[in-house]
This record gives structure tokens, C-alpha cells and sequence, in this order.
């Protein structure tokens, strides 16, 4: 039996409620697949990336890397299924200071395959001298590209973007965009263009059917183009 890449399967959500935010979510990706999210605010695309990476128990539902599951060691999971979270961040010292930190954490400490952030953020036109700036010196946009940067550096399997251009220019947001061509993502935007811009499949998150007006009984569909 042929494994896929990366795969969710029956990912279900609860609220405190008990209501449902989302159920069944099935995704499986191809290496180097781009699979966009995309719904409505609020309809659940940032607690299913967390959800992924196990940062948050969620109700059911299992996520594979290969054939290899999260078993108990998810500090170890989150290296390689690696949510990288919507800008403002709020850490302490600076990019670099940032990066030398996660790197120091048992489940980066044997890694030998990291890649130099301040290189990669050069491409899209942040300093070196920034990367050693206080993060609440930064602009959004600076804070957004260190992020990516050391994100990528610390060469996750699978990045799992929360809208990860939100705060950048057209042409910086052209420069990530093909960055980010080599890698394999799940990718929160809400904007059309840049889903048909980088998307090799599309997942429309919309609410469970019960708490819904219309008759659309597809609660989530992907569409792989390839
Ligand atoms: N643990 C929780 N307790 C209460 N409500 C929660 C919890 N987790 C998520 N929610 C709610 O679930 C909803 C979905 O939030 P989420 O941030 O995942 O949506 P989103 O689709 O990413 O939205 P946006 O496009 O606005 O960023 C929100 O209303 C949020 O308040």
C-alpha cells in the first residue's frame, strides 16, 4: 500500500460548546504539494494548522508523516509538522537570538540539515543587521520575513503557514512565493490570486452542515490539480 507524504485523517474539532467547529477533514499531500486553505473568518483554518501540529488536543483524528505517526514524542512531531504563526509575534531579544534558542531544544539538538536564516531573509530583502534587531523594533513585514526565515532554516517537512504574506509588498510577496516553490505547505491565505498563484490543491473549509443555511453538503473539499 502506497503511502502518501504527509496525511490527516478524520480531524474533528470541538469547542468548549461541545459544538463541532469543524469534522472529517481528511488531506493528503504529495511531496512538494502546496495545498491552500482557504474559508471564512473564522471557520477554523488556523486551529486546523494548530491541530496539525499538534499544538492543541483536538477531539479525533490522526496525522501521519509517511507511515510514522505522532506517537509521544510531539516536541519532535512540531520539528517536522511546523506551524508558522501570523505576525505580530511576541518573543523576547531578537531573530537571531531566536533561531540559536530552537536550535538548543533537544528535538533540533542532531539535526544537521539547518539551513542559515539571515541567507534566506536576504533574498527578500531583510539585513543582516535586522536579524540582530529587537523584535519589537521590527515592522510587521520584517517580523513576518525573519519568521519564514527561520522557519525554513530549521527545514520542517511540512511549514504549515498562516497567512504568511499578509503584511508584505507585491514584489517581496512575488520573492517568498518562490521561495516557498521548493517546499511542501499547507498555506492559510484569503486571497484568490496568490491561491492561484501557489496552490497545487485547495481546501475550502466551511462550517459543519447543521449550523449552516444553505444546502452545500460538501463540508470540505480538496481539489488537487495534479
Ligand atoms: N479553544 C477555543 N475556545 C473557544 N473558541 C475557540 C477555541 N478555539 C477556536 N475557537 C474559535 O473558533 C473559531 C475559529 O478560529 P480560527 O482562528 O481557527 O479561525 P480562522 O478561520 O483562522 O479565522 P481568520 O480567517 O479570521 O483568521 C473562532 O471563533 C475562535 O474563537
Amino acid at each position: 500500500m502506497s503511502s502518501h507524504y504527509f496525511s490527516a485523517h478524520d480531524i474533528c474539532f470541538k469547542l468548549p460548546n461541545g459544538q463541532r467547529l469543524f469534522e472529517h477533514i481528511e488531506i493528503k499531500l504529495r511531496k512538494g504539494d502546496r495545498l491552500v486553505i482557504q474559508g471564512a473568518s473564522g471557520v477554523g483554518k488556523t486551529t486546523l494548522l494548530k491541530c496539525l501540529a499538534y499544538l492543541i488536543p483536538f477531539e479525533k483524528g490522526e496525522c501521519k508523516l509517511g507511515d510514522e505517526t505522532v506517537g509521544n514524542n510531539v516536541p519532535l512531531w512540531r520539528t517536522k509538522v511546523m506551524y508558522v504563526p501570523q505576525t505580530p509575534v511576541d518573543h523576547p531579544g531578537t531573530p537571531n537570538d531566536l533561531f540559536h534558542k530552537i536550535q538548543s531544544f533537544a528535538s533540533q539538538k542532531n539535526r544537521t540539515d539547518h539551513g542559515n536564516p539571515v541567507e534566506i531573509a536576504q533574498q527578500w530583502g531583510i539585513s543582516e543587521d535586522q536579524f540582530g534587531e529587537t523584535w519589537s523594533n521590527l515592522s510587521g513585514g520584517e517580523m513576518q520575513r525573519c519568521s519564514l526565515a527561520i522557519a525554513l532554516a530549521l527545514n520542517p517537512d511540512v511549514l504549515l503557514l498562516d497567512e504568511p504574506t499578509s503584511a508584505l509588498d507585491p514584489d517581496t510577496i512575488a520573492k517568498v512565493e518562490d521561495t516557498l516553490k521548493s517546499r511542501t505547505c499547507l498555506w492559510i491565505t484569503h486571497d484568490p490570486k496568490q491561491q492561484q498563484r501557489v496552490a497545487t490543491g485547495t481546501l475550502e473549509m466551511k462550517k459543519p452542515n447543521r449550523y449552516r443555511d444553505d444546502d452545500d453538503d460538501n463540508d470540505h473539499t480538496i481539489d488537487m490539480q495534479h
